[in-house]
């Protein structure tokens, strides 16, 4: 529920009984009650001459004179103070009463009148009360009772502007603190954001948005150590694509740029969640296989490169050595990498040869069909 939608009795949690229980402290009984009821008349007598020498005496601090600033100003709260006055002699202290009187500490502590001059101007109405009660009762006993009453009623007017006063300060103290853990909290939201954006961009290749070769020995490592503990084969295949210097220098680096990417989104799509693709660097991929035997690496998984790759290009062809370590024993994480990357290379320079003979017994066809 909003603070607007309460009134400040239900804010400050003031009841009929709270009320009770605040005369009850003060000792405001009822025969106080009646000798201030009584009092009325005397008071409405002197109600002017009250009102406008209160102010005569407050705006005699250039303070207080400041604060009120103009006649307007002065003439609203002439009109309060009276209202004020007449209500103090009224003889109903009841929930409307301390509601106007919890109004007054909202409305001292949002134009920024500070305790000691709310004090102050309380102590000056006081003493203009008491003299005006002091030279119109006769009777003393009902004199000295009468002071009495006023003393505590208005100590009871003070703990209610104070209340609010001070909750006030605590609202404002509470709604900064929720500002500032929102704020903190936003804050540590964007950086969880950042960091993962961070380690995301560390983790992965730019171009291609495979893994970065950064992290191949670590997790290759972590791979075969599992692989190991379950007696589980791995593979490792070391992909190289053919002739990308040539597309490059034909057809510029863009194209050579949208190849890698094509070609980095085939090998990612033929492989299985649990295999890590990675850009080894340039032209050269890298995959390791978890749980995989070379037979199906070879029959499965390079099978099924090749058709994807011949779908989507019929130009672009690639080399692959693939090497399977465990379920026995298990190469060393470089060692591994350097088998797969010769037995590429031993790949490639063999396509070379059979692409140079075939090249060769063309060229010797045309010759003899010349
Ligand atoms: N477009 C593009 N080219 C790259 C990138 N990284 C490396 N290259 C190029 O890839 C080419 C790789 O050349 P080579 O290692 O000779 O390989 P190749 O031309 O594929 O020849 P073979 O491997 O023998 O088939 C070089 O021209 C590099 O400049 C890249 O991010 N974008």
């Amino acid at each position: 529920m909003k603070q607007t939608e309460k009134t400040l009795l239900e804010q400050m949690k003031i009841s009929e009984f709270e009320i009770a229980q605040r005369k009850h402290l003060f000792s405001l009984t009822s025969d106080d009650i009646k000798l201030l009821k009584a009092s009325k008349p005397l008071i409405d007598r002197n109600l002017d001459y009250i009102v406008q020498k209160f102010y005569e005496l407050q705006t005699e601090n250039p303070e207080i004179a400041l604060l009120i600033g103009d006649a307007d100003t002065l003439q609203r709260l002439a009109h309060a103070q009276r209202k004020y006055v007449v209500d103090l002699f009224s003889g109903l202290y009841d929930l409307e009463y301390v509601n106007n009187r919890l109004r007054i500490g909202l409305v001292h502590k949002r134009i920024g009148v500070e305790p000691k001059l709310y004090l102050s101007a309380i102590y000056t109405l006081k003493s203009l009360l008491n003299e005006a009660l002091r030279d119109n009762i006769q009777d003393q006993d009902i004199r000295i009772n009468t002071l009495n009453a006023l003393e505590k009623l208005m100590y009871f007017d003070i703990t209610l502007v104070f209340d609010t006063y001070i909750r006030s300060l605590l609202s404002e103290i509470e709604i900064e603190k929720e500002k500032s853990d929102q704020y903190a909290m936003d804050l540590e939201e964007k950086i969880k954001e950042r960091t993962m954006q961070l380690e995301e961009m560390s983790r992965t290749d730019p171009l291609t948005g495979l893994l970065n070769v950064r992290h191949l020995n670590d997790t290759l490592t972590s791979v075969l150590r599992a692989a190991q503990r379950r007696s589980e084969p791995v593979c490792f295949a070391y992909i190289d694509i053919n002739d990308l210097k040539k597309m490059n220098d034909t057809k510029g680096h863009q194209f050579g740029d949208e190849i890698l990417k094509m070609f980095a989104q085939t090998v990612r799509a033929v492989s299985r969640a649990e295999d890590s693709c990675f850009r080894y660097g340039g032209d050269e991929f890298c995959v390791i296989l978890p749980n995989c035997e070379s037979d199906a690496a070879i029959d499965i998984y390079k099978k099924r490169l090749e058709d994807e790759i011949e779908k989507r290009s019929n130009f672009v062809s690639y080399s692959i050595g693939v090497i399977q370590t465990g379920p026995q024993d298990y190469l060393e994480t470089e060692e591994l990498i350097r088998q797969a990357d010769d037995l590429m290379y031993h790949r490639k320079e063999q396509a070379k040869q059979r692409q140079t003979s075939s090249d060769v017994l063309e060229l010797r066809h045309k010759k003899l069909a010349d």
